[in-house]
This record gives C-alpha cells, sequence and structure tokens, in this order.
C-alpha cells in the first residue's frame, strides 16, 4: 500500500458488516469469557493479584480486534491467557470449539499451531545465534515438516515478508528493526495460524517502519483470513488497523466496538481520557507522518 490517504492516522481501514454490538455476525473464532486471571503470590511480602475480572472478548475470522490501556491494566495478561500461559482461575477460552484452559496436552499441541505471537522488540525476540533460516525452520521441524518442505516453506515465507531469498542465511543482527520485525512475523506465520496475538508489535519502531510493519500485517490478514488480537498504546496505531477496540483498565474491559468509534467518540470516562493523553487525529503528527510516508513510498 502506497496510497497517502491510507496512513495509520487517517483510520480508514477497510472494515466488514457488524452487528449492533460490534461483534461480526456468526461463531467466534476465538470465544472469552468471564475470565479471571490470579497471579498467586508467597506471604505477605508478594500477595496474590488479581489481573483479569471477568473478561469477555470475542474474535472472528480474519478479524482485528485492538486491546489498549494503560500499563499495568492487564493487556499481556490476557494475551497470555490465550496462549495457555496465564494462571486462569475461572472463565474460559474457547477457540475453534476448544477450550484452552481446560485442554489436554494433545488439544494444546494442535493449538499452538493456530495461536501464535509475535512481541513487542524484535531485538530480544529473535535468538542472535541463529540464522533467520534455522529460525523459521524451528517451529515447522518442532511440527515434523520436513527438511525439503520447509525449506520451500521459508521462501514463501521470507517472499511473504518482503525479504530476498539470502536473507536466509543472515543473521538478525545484521538486519535493521522493521526488518527484524518482518522475521518474527514470518516466524508466527510459519504454521499458518489461524490467530497472532500481536503485543506492542510496532511500538519499538520509527514511526515510517511502523506504518510498513502495519501495512505487511493488513496484506498478511487479507491474504491469509488470519485474526489479531493488537495490543497496542497508540490509539491511532489501534485506529488504523482494528476492525474493533477493546479498552482495558485496571483489568477490566470496560469499552468495546468499532475501532473508529471507540477512538474518536468514546463512551467511557477512561477511554476518554485516554484519548486526551494521546490526541486523535493530531494534524501535526499526522501531517509529519504522512510527509514521511510518502517520501518512503
Ligand atoms: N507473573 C506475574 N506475577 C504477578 N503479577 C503479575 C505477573 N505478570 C503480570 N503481573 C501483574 O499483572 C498486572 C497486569 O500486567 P500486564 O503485563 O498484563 O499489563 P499490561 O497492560 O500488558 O502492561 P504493559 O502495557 O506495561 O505491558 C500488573 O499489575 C502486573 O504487575
Amino acid at each position: 500500500m502506497t496510497d497517502a490517504d491510507n496512513h495509520p492516522d487517517s483510520g480508514n481501514r477497510p472494515d466488514t458488516d457488524r452487528t449492533e454490538t460490534g461483534d461480526r455476525p456468526g461463531a467466534a473464532l476465538l470465544d472469552v469469557r468471564d475470565l479471571n486471571v490470579v497471579y498467586r503470590g508467597s506471604g505477605w511480602r508478594r500477595p496474590s493479584f488479581h489481573a483479569l475480572h471477568d473478561v469477555s472478548i470475542r474474535i472472528g475470522a480474519g478479524e482485528t480486534v485492538g486491546l489498549v490501556g494503560e500499563s499495568g491494566s492487564g493487556k499481556t495478561t490476557l494475551g497470555r491467557a490465550l496462549l495457555g500461559l496465564a494462571p486462569v482461575s475461572s472463565g474460559s477460552v474457547t477457540f475453534d470449539g476448544t477450550d484452552i484452559t481446560r485442554a489436554g496436552r494433545r488439544a494444546r499441541r494442535a493449538l499452538s499451531r493456530d495461536i501464535q505471537v509475535v512481541f513487542q522488540d524484535p531485538y530480544s525476540s529473535l535468538n542472535p545465534a541463529m540464522s533467520v533460516e534455522s529460525i523459521l525452520a524451528e517451529p515447522l521441524r518442532a511440527q515434523g515438516t520436513s527438511r525439503a518442505e520447509a525449506s520451500v516453506r521459508i521462501g514463501e515465507l521470507l517472499r511473504q515478508i518482503g525479504l530476498t531469498a539470502d536473507a536466509g542465511r543472515r543473521y538478525p543482527r545484521e538486519f535493521s528493526g522493521g526488518q527484524r520485525q518482518r522475521i518474527a512475523i514470518a516466524r508466527a506465520l510459519a504454521l499458518e495460524p489461524r490467530l497472532i496475538v500481536c503485543d506492542e508489535p510496532v511500538s519499538a519502531l520509527d514511526l515510517s517502519t511502523q506504518a510498513r510493519i502495519l501495512d505487511l500485517l493488513i496484506d498478511i490478514q487479507q491474504q491469509t483470513g488470519v485474526a489479531y488480537l493488537f495490543i497496542s498504546h497508540d490509539l491511532s496505531v489501534v485506529r488504523y488497523i482494528c476492525h474493533r477496540v477493546a479498552v482495558m483498565f485496571k483489568g477490566r474491559i470496560v469499552e468495546t466496538g468499532d475501532g473508529a468509534a471507540v477512538t474518536s467518540d468514546p463512551h467511557h470516562p477512561y477511554t476518554r481520557r485516554l484519548l486526551m493523553a494521546s490526541p486523535l487525529p493530531d494534524p501535526v503528527r499526522q501531517a509529519e507522518r504522512r510527509r514521511r510516508y510518502a517520501a518512503l513510498a
């Protein structure tokens, strides 16, 4: 995408039909219901912490749902719960009909193909001692893909993220931050997941690189139909990429709805405060980002 009008600040992410509640009609790919997560403490020095309170959220196939909220509100904890990595005390996380919180080992193994994650920091999320080829081969080999098939798939993945085939022989240190994040995205895509938890995937990148990575994620979604849970602090980014947005405050979801509506006409007082702290649109920032983006196009 090279049109400056399709810039992250413009909030014109193509939308699809919505129901009145903002949910897509039909069965959800992911259905989180009344989820509670409690981190157990150890004595009075480290008391237990109730991180998520009765959280419910749905994500449809091919949909991007944004999760915004201040630091410590529980966004990453929810992302971890989808990966089966949070101490769930009650509630359910149903992915395509299987409750992740109660799944046995075999079901979990199958789910680990379907749900992948991309982290904020591409510098620390890639093993510096491994070539890109080995990084991308790892999830494929772990699922029993043959060497020959893995090699073909790695070629496809590099093309998909816009890197040349020789990138496979190089190491993470030889790439820029944006290129490393592309490699992290390719690793997440290797097993053709149906949902990717994107935990602040562009916050460590400069503005023009952010725009390119967001466009890559949108292109990939259009090609593959993957769904995203997109965790971010940046409302302009969320407005650009997300179909729907959920706002978290102190471990609770306080508002959900259409991405453009929530970010321009918030109902909950906390969302209004969030918007005031990061005004949208900011004409100066918008013009600056458009200029940089156009120069790169
Ligand atoms: N392993 C843990 N043990 C105890 N408490 C934890 C643990 N992990 C997170 N927490 C607490 O749970 C709360 C939610 O943390 P979480 O990382 O989910 O927030 P967040 O919204 O993702 O924050 P940020 O935007 O800063 O990443 C915080 O108060 C945090 O201190």
